[in-house]
């Protein structure tokens, strides 16, 4: 069930995954269904510990409150210090992709290994402080790379462009690898982010401050099209 819903997630991109941290937590069930409309094809849920980073989210309640109202793919992004310890009950809720900090763990390689036996995609993200180098002893054991454009733990902040280095190297370097990027991503920077190279491009504040879902998505798609496919990206 989950390896499809991560071939969904590969064939989405280029998509914009809506990240659901600034949404009305009050009403899940309609904001689904206004994405869904929207056209979404996968959701981005941020998970925070208030250890790893200075916030506290939420956990595996709402991921499967979600997951009972929606096919879509769930991607989780786990903010956490032990992703390890959440990941079986995270699945269980009805996870599709964990990704991990590579800041977080000790052996990103092993903590790769380990959540891809419990049958989900494998991400890793890197915040923007982070040099690529640290990601090498386990790029051979994820699905996917989440280059922060913002130092994790907020919505609404500003996009930092070391992201884009970042993504044009890993593109280069690693062509059939599917790429992420999280934080800031609006009219302004999604089509350079595409332009280098990115397939999926979380989006919060940029869909959930906007009054009409759909319109936003649609902006943003087209942008997305207008950038071209950048310097080889997965599709
Ligand atoms: O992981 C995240 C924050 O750590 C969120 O996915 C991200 O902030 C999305 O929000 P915005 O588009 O407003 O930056
Ligand atoms: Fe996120």
């Amino acid at each position: 069930m989950s390896r499809a819903k991560l071939d969904a997630i590969r064939d989405a991109a280029p998509s914009v995954l809506p990240s659901l941290l600034i949404c009305d937590f009050g009403d899940l069930r309609t904001e689904v269904a206004r994405l869904a409309e929207a056209g979404t094809k996968v959701l981005h849920l941020d998970v925070m510990d208030g250890h790893f980073v200075p916030n506290l989210s939420y956990g595996m309640p709402i991921v499967e409150g979600l997951r009972r109202h929606t096919d879509l793919p769930l991607d989780v992004h786990l903010m956490i210090s032990d992703p390890l310890k959440y990941a079986r009950p995270m699945v269980e809720a009805g996870a599709d992709m964990l990704t991990f900090h590579v800041e977080a763990v000790e052996d990103a390689a092993h903590t790769a290994r380990e959540l891809k036996q419990l049958g989900v995609g494998v991400g890793v993200a890197l915040n923007p402080d982070t040099p690529l180098t640290e990601l090498e002893p386990c790029l051979d054991d994820v699905d996917m790379v989440l280059v922060m454009s913002v130092n994790a733990g907020f919505g609404g902040q500003s996009f930092n462009p070391v992201a884009l280095d970042k993504l044009k190297l890993l593109r280069q370097r690693h062509p059939d690898l599917l790429l992420e990027i999280d934080g800031g991503i609006n009219a302004e920077t999604i089509g350079p982010a595409r332009a280098a190279g990115c397939d999926l491009f979380v989006v919060g504040s940029g869909i959930f401050r906007a009054d009409d879902y759909g319109v936003a998505i649609a902006e943003l798609d087209g942008l997305i099209a207008a950038a071209g496919n950048g310097e080889g990206a997965k599709s």
